[in-house]
């Protein structure tokens, strides 16, 4: 099968992702690569669903494992719905979080830890890992600076939790990147926008002419 490549954005709240896949998806249709920008939860009608479960307010006797567990279930719908489809097709797909997301809030900041958290969702995307993540460094606190002075963005139940859990966050995605370290490249996010997608920019598409190569 002619495959094409899946490339995730992670990092905490506020790092810049979406503003960051946004710009590289035009830049890379500028260069006439046919790419798929898409998000997790979410990006289908039934994961942007449980997204809304997920993450509504209100919801605040969620369990960890529930909420781990709607995160895989997400997950996969979108995985079989557009992700495996556009692959095969032998385009980009620029996903806004997946799996790493997952075992750095649910499986270290929530406690699950970071080997069930992956068994489970292994049974949701089997061999479906990215071909490479873009990890965006920020301090959590200049990320929730971020979103919160962008009013235009609103808060949900994952965005209210104590900057502890936020600093944990950030402890778990350290520990995924020494677990998978090649997959993993590592961006600045504290500085300005256009300097942030400028680098992302030339290492992605470094990475798209080595991998086609
Ligand atoms: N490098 C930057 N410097 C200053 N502000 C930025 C930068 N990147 C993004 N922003 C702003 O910060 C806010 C959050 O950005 P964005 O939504 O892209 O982050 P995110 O990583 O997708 O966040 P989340 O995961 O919480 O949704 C937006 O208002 C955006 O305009
Ligand atoms: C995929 C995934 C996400 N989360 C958290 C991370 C954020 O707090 C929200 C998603 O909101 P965003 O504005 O789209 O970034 O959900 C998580 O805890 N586990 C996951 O697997």
């Amino acid at each position: 099968m002619n495959r094409g490549i899946f490339i995730t954005m992670e990092g905490p709240e506020g790092a810049g992702k979406t503003t960051i896949i946004q710009m590289l998806g035009k830049a890379l249709q500028e260069e006439g690569y046919q790419v798929l920008l898409t998000r997790e939860p979410g990006g289908v009608p039934i994961s942007e669903q449980i997204r809304e479960v997920i993450l509504n307010k209100a919801n605040t006797a969620m369990d960890p494992r529930t909420e781990a567990l709607l995160y895989a279930a997400a997950r996969r719908q979108h995985l079989v719905e557009i992700v495996i489809p556009e692959l095969e097709r032998g385009g980009i797909v620029l996903c806004d979080r997946f799996i790493d997301s997952s075992l750095a809030y649910q499986g270290y900041a929530r406690g699950l830890d970071i080997e069930e958290v992956y068994n489970i969702n292994k049974f949701a995307i089997g061999d479906m890992m990215p071909d490479a993540t873009f990890f965006f460094d920020i301090d959590p606190e200049e990320g929730l600076r971020r979103i919160q002075s962008n009013g235009d963005r609103e808060v949900n139940r994952l965005d209210l939790e104590a900057i502890d859990f936020h600093k944990k966050v950030c402890e778990g995605y350290q520990l995924i990147i020494n677990r998978w370290k090649d997959r993993f490249i590592i961006v600045d996010a504290g500085r300005t926008i256009e300097d942030v997608f400028e680098e992302t920019k030339a290492r992605l598409l470094t990475f798209l002419e080595k991998t086609e190569q």
